[in-house]
């Protein structure tokens, strides 16, 4: 992929004068760190060699000189340091905000083929890198340039064919850099592989630690991790090798050009086309000279890993929703919630096959229907046609006789409640989850749709009620409570349409009796589609479907479906046995 080379700069857009300020005063800095070495010369050249009478004036006049220099140079770090990570962190602020946006319109189907962590890593290391590349890059290369051709022309103008010979020593340095660069850049990456193996048995390991313990595979699962863990420690072995050699070759070559330049420098000092102040000058610029050549490695990593993190972030970016607003999309007031499946058929990618084919339905304003069928037989995936969570592959899926995709999304998703198998909550308090259905409403109304939803009375039970933490670290609820809470948000949203995905884990016969009032109460005056797994939810709804891998196999109420002693009363039979 070429690099987005204009995306990547229009980024510096909103601090652009910050920035080239900055750049300014990293040149200013490092042409003044230059001048040092110069008075010095100057100091030990002239003034102590010349007229002892003044030569103190000159010193003092010198040292004054230092100051202010000293003064410059970290005055201008100071704003280089500070104003510079700044700018690089407000960038990245506005690469991960577009980002995470972003995200948030892509569907259903890209999540179901990316893995969260790896979208976490891409939001927050990524961009780190790709910030120190977007205020360190530029800064180094302006710092290390104005060093590099400062210090070559000073030297060459004291002493062109030591300057020449000292040079020689360079290409030598920069192609020892790349090259380890390229091992070391490996080398890391191979650490980074091989703790995240560590980190990963870490996870498997105590996330399933009930079942290890039950099954006492606690020493299977050592031998695992200390598996991974040795081989992290190879991996570490290898790169510190390859650091100490790198580290240790630098230095011996840095010695040799000292040694150059002593060797050479006192040679030239006896015959006399060099002096030793202007010695001591080379000895000290010599640094200025190897410093960047030294940074070539660390600035190449930094230009690698932070074009590699903006590709990485410029490719997300780039995904299109699969499922968006169509040009003049509409939007539906007063929905009397009529749905309809126009031979619809629907596949989830293109190699599998289709979930189902050219299947029809029609469901009426306000009606209550069930579905049911074998597990896996689409169910779900039928019901998420409706919000547009996935899109029919052929065939119309029509709420109130317009079909889904004219819609304007968020009055079409808007206007269809669902309580999903697996709830989620967020973490915060029971009474911000609830009032995820209608950010606007009252606490009064929350109270008022979790006692409609059958909740109130287990949340007042809470140690902190409606204002307990639930989440990651708040209090557990049961998978029952769950889904009241769910309800209670539905019943706060109020949509026409009411889709409820029952949880596939079975619910104690209480709660589920209580989840069960609590669908019953929310689905008054609505257009209701169950997905049912228990047969006994279900008896009293007013049409039953069955779905089967064929398509819609039958339907009609309880009674006269037992009656007919089809594909339900089979389903019926066997849960009932089982039960
Ligand atoms: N996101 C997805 N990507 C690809 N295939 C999927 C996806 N979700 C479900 N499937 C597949 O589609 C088929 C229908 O799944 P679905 O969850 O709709 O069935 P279901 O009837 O609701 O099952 P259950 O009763 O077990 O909840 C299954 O074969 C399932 O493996």
């Amino acid at each position: 992929m070429r690099f987005p080379m204009r995306k990547f700069l229009s980024y510096y857009k909103p601090y652009l004068t910050l920035f080239l300020a900055i750049l300014a005063c990293a040149f200013v800095v490092s042409a003044a760190a230059l001048v040092f070495p110069l008075l010095v010369r100057h100091i030990t050249k002239d003034v102590l060699t010349g007229d002892l009478s003044v030569a103190l004036r000159g010193v003092y006049w010198i040292g004054g000189l230092m100051l202010v220099l000293i003064a410059v140079q970290n005055a201008g770090n100071y704003f280089v340091d500070y104003k510079g990570h700044l700018v690089g962190a407000r960038m990245e602020r506005d690469l991960r905000g577009e980002l995470f946006a972003h995200m948030q319109q892509l569907g259903f189907g890209f999540y179901d083929k990316e893995k969260t962590g790896q979208l976490m890593s891409r939001i927050t290391n990524d961009l780190l890198l790709v910030s120190e590349l977007y205020h360190h890059g530029p800064e180094d290369y302006v710092k290390y340039f104005v060093r590099f051709a400062g210090a070559f022309a000073v030297l060459f103008m004291i002493n062109a064919p030591l300057t020449i010979a000292v040079f020689c020593f360079l290409p030598v340095m920069g192609a020892l850099s790349l090259y380890f660069n390229k091992r070391l850049n490996r080398a890391m990456r191979t650490n980074k592989e091989r703790i995240a193996d560590v980190n990963a048995q870490v996870e498997d390991s105590l996330a399933g630690i009930r079942a290890v313990q039950s099954f006492a595979g606690e020493r299977v699962e050592i031998e695992k991790f200390n598996r991974e863990n040795d081989r992290f420690l190879d991996s570490r072995r290898n790169t510190y090798k390859a650091e100490a050699l790198f580290y240790n070759s630098f230095e011996t070559i840095i010695q040799l050009i000292s040694v150059t330049v002593i060797v050479f420098g006192s040679a030239g000092i006896v015959r006399q086309t060099l002096d030793l102040a202007d010695l001591i000058t080379f000895l000290l610029y010599v640094g200025y000279m190897i410093e960047p050549v030294q940074r070539l490695t660390h600035m190449s990593t930094q230009l690698q890993e932070g074009i590699t993190g903006f590709q990485r972030f410029h490719e997300l970016m780039s995904i299109r929703p699969a499922i968006a607003n169509v040009p003049d999309a509409r939007i539906l007031t007063d929905i009397r919630g009529e749905i309809e499946f126009r031979r619809v058929t629907f596949r989830y990618e293109e190699p599998l096959s289709p979930v189902f084919r050219d299947l029809s339905l029609r469901v009426l304003p306000g009606e209550y229907v069930a579905l049911v069928g074998p597990s896996g037989v689409g169910k779900t995936t039928l019901c998420s046609l409706i919000p547009r969570f996935y899109e029919a592959s052929s065939g119309e899926v029509l709420l109130d006789g317009v079909n889904v995709r004219h819609l304007e999304l968020q009055s079409l998703r808007g206007s269809v409640g669902v309580v999903q198998q697996d709830v989620y909550l967020f973490a915060g308090t029971v009474m911000d989850n609830i009032r995820y259905g209608d950010p606007s409403a009252s606490d009064e109304a929350v109270v008022a749709a979790a006692k409609r939803a059958h909740a109130h009375e287990f949340i007042t039970s809470l140690p902190q009620g409606y204002l307990s933490e639930i989440g990651q670290r708040g209090v557990k609820l049961s998978g029952g409570q769950k889904q009241r809470l769910s309800i209670a948000r539905v019943f706060l949203k109020n949509p026409p349409v009411l889709i409820f995905d029952e949880a596939t884990s079975a619910l104690d016969n209480e709660s589920e009796s209580i989840v069960k009032a609590s669908l019953d109460a929310l689905a008054q005056g609505r257009t209701t589609i169950v997905v049912a797994h228990r047969l006994s939810t279900i008896r009293n709804a007013g049409r039953i479907i069955v779905l089967t891998k064929d398509g819609i196999a039958e339907q009609g109420a309880h009674e006269e479906l037992l009656a007919r002693d089809g594909s339900y009363a089979r389903l019926y039979a066997k849960q009932f046995q089982l039960a």
